[in-house]
C-alpha cells in the first residue's frame, strides 16, 4: 500500500518506472519526494529520461510501474484524482503551445479553463478571470502586450505568456519541460529567473528539465541528475562535484556514491556523443 506523504511533501513517486512500447526503458523504478515550494531541476543528457520523469508527474506519460501520490489528492489511481491533480499542476512547454493567432490575454485565459465545465467554457470568461489573467501578464512584465497577437511577440515574450498562462491556473505545482531550449542565453536567464522568483514568492513547487548545467546550478534549490534511465544525483547544487558530473554526463565509470543514496547499479552505460558533451560545459 502507498505510504502517506508528510506535511512538507507535495508529491511522491513511489517505485515509479516507465517502459515505453518495444521495451524501451525510459525510467527505472524510482522513489522521490517533491517538497512544497522547492525549485527542482532535472538535469541530464538527451535521452536520459528527464521528460519522461517530468511528464509522469501528472500522468501525461503513464507510469508502467509504481505510483504517483499527491499530498492533496492521494494516489493518482483514478480519472478523478488525475483530473484534480492536473487542475492544480500547470505545464510550461519548450514551444509554449500558445494559440498564435490569439492575443496574449486570450492565451493566458485558457489557464482558467480547468476551473470551468465544458458548457461554461463556451461563454465569455467572468470578470474575475480577466482580472487575474491581466495580473498574471503584469507579473511577467507583459501587461502592455495583453492585446497583442502572440505571433507578433518575441520567443522570450511568448515563453513569458506561457508562464502567465501557467500562473492563471493558480497552480500548486508547475512542470516545465525544457522551457528555455529555444531561447538565446540572455533571454533564457531572464525567463528562468522570472519563473524561479515567482514560484518562490508564491510557494509553488516547480520541476523543470534542463540541459544546461550552468542554469541548473544558478537557479535550482535541488538538482536531480539522470543518466541511463535512473537518478544518479539528488541534492542541492552546492553538492554537485566533478564525479557527479562524470556520472551524469559520461556514464560514471569510476563513480562515488551520490549524496544520501547507495551507488546506482548500472547496465549498459551509454556514452554521450561529442555534441552532447558540449552541453556539460
Ligand atoms: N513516446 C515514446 N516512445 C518510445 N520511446 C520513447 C518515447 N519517449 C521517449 N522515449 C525514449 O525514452 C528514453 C528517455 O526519453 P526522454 O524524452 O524522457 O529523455 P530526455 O532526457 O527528456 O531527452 P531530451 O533531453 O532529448 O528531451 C529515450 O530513450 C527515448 O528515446
Amino acid at each position: 500500500m502507498a505510504s502517506i506523504p508528510s506535511q512538507s511533501m507535495m508529491l511522491r513517486i513511489e517505485d515509479m518506472g516507465v517502459t515505453y512500447p518495444r521495451n524501451v526503458l525510459a525510467l527505472r523504478p524510482t522513489t522521490v519526494d517533491f517538497h512544497r515550494g522547492e525549485f527542482t531541476v532535472l538535469l541530464g543528457l538527451s535521452g536520459a529520461g528527464k521528460s519522461t520523469l517530468l511528464r509522469s508527474l501528472n500522468h501525461l506519460v503513464l507510469p508502467t510501474a509504481g505510483s504517483v501520490i499527491s499530498a492533496e489528492f492521494g494516489p493518482l489511481n483514478s480519472r478523478r484524482t488525475v483530473r484534480q491533480h492536473r487542475s492544480r499542476t500547470a505545464m510550461v512547454f519548450q514551444h509554449h503551445q500558445l494559440i498564435e493567432r490569439h492575443t496574449a490575454l486570450q492565451n493566458v485565459l485558457t489557464g482558467r479553463l480547468a476551473y470551468h465545465n465544458t458548457l461554461r467554457s463556451l461563454l465569455p470568461f467572468p470578470r474575475q478571470d480577466l482580472e487575474l489573467a491581466l495580473h498574471c501578464l503584469e507579473r511577467v512584465g507583459l501587461a502592455d502586450k495583453a492585446l497583442t497577437r502572440v505571433d507578433q511577440l518575441s520567443g522570450g515574450q511568448q515563453q513569458r505568456v506561457g508562464i502567465a498562462r501557467a500562473l492563471a491556473q493558480q497552480p500548486s505545482m508547475i512542470l516545465a519541460d525544457e522551457p528555455v531550449a529555444s531561447l538565446d542565453p540572455a533571454t533564457s536567464e531572464k525567463v528562468l529567473g522570472l519563473l524561479r522568483d515567482i514560484c518562490r514568492e508564491d510557494g509553488i513547487t516547480t520541476v523543470i528539465s534542463l540541459h544546461q548545467l550552468e542554469y541548473a546550478q544558478r537557479f535550482a534549490d535541488r538538482i536531480i541528475g539522470l543518466a541511463n534511465a535512473q537518478i544518479v544525483f539528488d541534492a542541492a547544487p552546492e553538492e554537485l562535484q566533478p564525479h557527479h558530473l562524470n556520472e551524469i554526463y559520461h556514464g560514471g565509470s569510476n563513480s562515488t556514491p551520490m549524496p544520501g543514496k547507495a551507488p546506482a547499479a548500472k547496465t549498459q552505460p551509454v556514452m554521450p556523443q561529442p555534441t552532447q558533451l558540449e552541453i556539460a560545459r
